[in-house]
């Protein structure tokens, strides 16, 4: 599969004040196209802080530390603002939490896609409705809503107009930052779906943000796991339910509902993640981990390894001298 999007070596966080938050650690792996990739993790694990930083969008005091961000080799750590904005929505958007709220409450639902399209293409009046028309049938949202302003809309409609602006230029990434938290569970899997099923018509790739790992299990292709700014698993999805390995995922994986068979009782993680504004020594997930090697979890941390086709786990369980 061609690769897409290449992340290597990132790190972004907050400064301020001279404190420092490292929310994104070392963090590199590869988007191919027309894959859906899930990032799960707790909050603050530093998932937003990933997608607004690869795509610059992070805002002060939001700061990109180091690292690649090579999108079909372009490196988008180097592009100047003019080059950068005329990828943004053509070749990429972002839906994330709030973008509810970002429809104008005084414009039409027409005007607000108008534009974005007018900010990136020549169409005329009549090319611009009609692919505003094709992208409500492709989101299920009735003609008549052109015209309509986004309080006469309910939540899930304003999350499909969003969703439908983000893919108004046929990108060939989106990246969804917990589109759907606002919504309630049975509307969100099925806008999940529906975007799986646009994403297999249009051909497109996706990163989908997310703390409810079960949504991931069933839709994404693979699953990356985030813990304190680094990734702590990477996987294809049902082999990652199958057969979790790190601690923290198998931790996950048991604070939510089995997807089949009998109904278990749920635990969660005891303990809270380390402070970001602190540097780590050792594995971040040292004081939580119940299978924790002393003298050697908590002074060196695991990289990223290798441990069978397309699954990686940063663990000393695995992979070193105390495979298990
Ligand atoms: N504007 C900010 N200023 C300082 N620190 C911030 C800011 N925004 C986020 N952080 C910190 O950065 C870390 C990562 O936050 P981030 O929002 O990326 O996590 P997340 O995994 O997306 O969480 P959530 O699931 O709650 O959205 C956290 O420690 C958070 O407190």
């Amino acid at each position: 599969m061609d690769k897409l999007l290449q992340i290597k070596n990132f790190n972004a966080g907050y400064e301020k004040n001279s404190v420092k938050t490292h929310a994104v650690r070392d963090v590199s792996f590869d988007i191919h196209k027309n894959e859906f990739i899930g990032i799960a993790g707790e909050s603050g694990c530093g998932k937003s802080t990933l997608a607004f930083g690869i795509t610059r969008l992070l805002n002060k005091p939001g700061k990109i530390f180091s690292g690649e961000v090579l999108f079909e080799n372009n490196d988008l750590m180097k592009l100047n603002k003019k080059s950068l904005n005329k990828l943004r929505w053509k070749e990429f958007s972002i839906v994330y939490q709030a973008s509810m709220n970002v429809l104008n409450p005084v414009k039409k639902i027409q005007d607000q896609f108008f534009d974005v399209m007018k900010a990136h293409t020549k169409w005329s009046k009549d090319q611009m409705t009609k692919r505003i028309l094709e992208l409500f049938k492709i989101v299920n949202i009735s003609p008549e809503y052109l015209q309509a302003y986004p309080h006469q809309l309910s939540g899930g409609m304003k999350q499909r107009v969003v969703i439908a602006i983000s893919l108004a230029l046929n990108p060939k990434l989106i990246i969804m930052d917990e589109p759907t938290t606002a919504l309630d569970v049975v509307v969100q899997r099925g806008i999940l779906q529906e975007i799986d099923e646009i994403r297999k018509k249009l051909k497109f790739s996706v990163i989908f943000i997310t703390h409810d790992l079960s949504l991931l299990v069933e839709m994404s292709d693979s699953i990356i796991i985030m813990y304190a700014g680094m990734i702590v698993e990477k996987a294809p999805s049902f082999d990652l339910y199958n057969n979790p390995f790190h601690p923290y995922t198998k931790g996950l994986m048991r604070s939510f509902p089995p997807l089949t068979g009998e109904r278990q009782i749920l635990h969660g993680i005891n303990g809270t993640p380390p402070d970001l504004k602190q540097s780590i020594s050792g594995c971040p997930f040292y004081e939580r981990c119940d299978k924790r090697i002393e003298n050697l979890c908590n002074k060196s941390n695991p990289v990223l390894k290798q441990i069978k086709k397309d699954h990686f786990i940063a663990c000393h369980l695995f992979g070193g001298d105390h495979y298990e």
